[in-house]
C-alpha cells in the first residue's frame, strides 16, 4: 500500500516506520532535523523493539496520490496540513491517528475519505531522527462517523501486519469522544497541578473533580447523539491505571513551551455544549486555566520563603 504519512514526528513516525519495516511504500511528511537525520542513517526505532528502518522522508508533500494518508500532527495543525497537501486529498482515504474532535471533519471539508482512529500507544521523540516506543498500546480506526468499509479492514490488517495491533469499529464517532472526554480530565488537572497521572488516581478530590468532567463530558456527548461504546467513566479507570507513571502529553507541550491541544479537547467540549443549550462549567473552567498557563509558558514568580 502507498501510504504518506502527514504530520511524522512521534507517533506518526512509529506508524510509518514500522509500516515501511513491514514492506508497505512509505513517506514520512514531516520537519527538519528530524527529516534530515532520517535521510542520513534512518528512523531509529527503541524501545518496544530495537530497530533502523530506511524509509523515505521529505519535508512536502508529493504530488501523487497514495492509497492512504496518515494525519499525525496535533490537532492545531490539521487544517494547514492538509491544505499543504492540495489536491490530493480529494477523494483519498485519510486515517487521523490524533488526539481531539474534530480532525475527521476537516478531512471530510478538505474532500478526504476520513477514517478515524484513536491510539493508545506512547512515544516521545528523543532526538531528531530517534523515536521511543514507551508503551504498546493498542488503535481503533472505523469509518467515520460510522459505518463499515472494506478499506477499513485493510488499513487494520495493514497496520497489523506491521506489529501494530489494530481493531476495527463501526462506531469510530464513539472511541474519539470517550477518549477525547477521558483526556480533558486527566491531561487538564494533570497540567493545571504538574502531576503524574496517578496522583488523580490516589487523591480524593482529585479523583472526584475527574469524574464529575467525565460525567459533563458524557451529558454533552449525549445531547449531541453521540453512543460510547466504552463508557468514558470505565476507560478514565482504565487509563488511570494503565498510565500511572504519565505526565500527560498536554503537561509535556506546556513545559516545552509549546501549544497545547486543549481548544480540541475541553474548547470543543464546550462548543458542542453550546450547540444544545447545556452550560459546560467545568470543562469552561478547566480550558481557561489550561489557556492561562499556556499564555504564561511557565513565566510566573514563585513566592519565595
Ligand atoms: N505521541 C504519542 O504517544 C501519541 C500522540 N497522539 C496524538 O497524535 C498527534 C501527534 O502527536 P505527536 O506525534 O506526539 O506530536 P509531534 O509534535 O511529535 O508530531 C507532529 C509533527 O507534525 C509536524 N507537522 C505539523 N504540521 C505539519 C505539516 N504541515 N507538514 C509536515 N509536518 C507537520 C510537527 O511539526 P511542528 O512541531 O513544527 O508543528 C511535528 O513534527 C496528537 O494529536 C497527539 O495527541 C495520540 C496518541 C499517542
Ligand atoms: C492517556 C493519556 C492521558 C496518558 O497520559 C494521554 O492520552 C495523554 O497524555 O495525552
Amino acid at each position: 500500500m502507498k501510504i504518506y504519512v502527514l504530520g511524522a514526528g512521534a507517533i506518526g513516525s512509529l506508524f510509518g516506520g514500522l509500516l515501511a519495516e513491514a514492506g508497505e511504500d512509505v513517506i514520512l511528511i514531516g520537519r527538519e532535523p528530524h527529516v534530515g537525520a532520517i535521510k542520513k542513517k534512518g528512523l531509529i526505532i527503541r524501545g518496544i523493539v530495537d530497530t533502523t528502518v530506511h524509509v523515505e522522508a521529505m519535508t512536502s508533500v508529493p504530488r501523487d496520490r497514495p492509497d492512504l494518508i496518515i494525519l499525525s500532527t496535533k490537532a492545531y495543525s490539521t487544517e494547514e496540513a492538509l491544505k499543504s497537501a492540495g489536491e490530493i486529498v480529494k477523494g483519498t482515504w485519510v486515517l487521523s491517528i490524533q488526539n481531539g474532535i474534530g480532525n475527521e471533519e476537516r478531512i471530510i471539508k478538505f474532500g478526504g475519505r476520513a477514517i478515524g482512529g484513536i491510539t493508545t500507544n506512547g512515544v516521545v521523540m528523543s532526538e531528531p531522527g530517534i523515536i521511543e516506543w514507551r508503551g504498546k498500546g493498542v488503535t481503533v480506526i472505523g469509518l467515520y462517523p460510522q459505518g463499515h468499509d472494506p478499506f477499513v479492514e485493510e488499513v487494520a490488517n495493514t497496520l497489523e501486519r506491521a506489529g501494530l495491533e489494530t481493531h476495527v469499529t463501526e462506531n469510530v464517532q464513539g472511541w474519539i469522544w470517550s477518549k477525547a472526554i477521558v483526556n480533558s480530565a486527566i491531561n487538564t488537572i494533570g497540567t493545571i497541578l504538574e502531576i503524574k497521572n496517578e496522583i488523580i488516581m490516589t487523591n480524593d478530590y482529585l479523583l472526584s473533580i475527574a469524574m464529575e468532567v467525565v460525567k459533563e463530558g458524557c451529558k454533552i456527548a449525549l445531547q449531541n447523539g453521540i453512543e460510547f461504546e466504552v463508557p468514558p467513566m470505565e476507560l478514565l479507570f482504565q487509563t488511570l491505571e494503565q498510565t500511572k507513571e504519565n505526565y500527560n502529553s498536554m503537561l509535556q507541550d506546556i513545559w516545552r513551551g509549546k501549544q497545547t491541544e486543549i481548544d480540541y479537547i475541553n474548547g470543543k467540549i464546550v462548543e458542542y455544549a453550546k450547540a444544545v443549550n447545556l452550560d459546560a462549567p467545568m470543562n469552561t473552567l478547566l480550558w481557561a486555566l489550561v489557556k492561562a498557563k499556556e499564555e504564561l509558558k511557565g513565566n510566573v514568580w514563585r513566592k519565595r520563603k
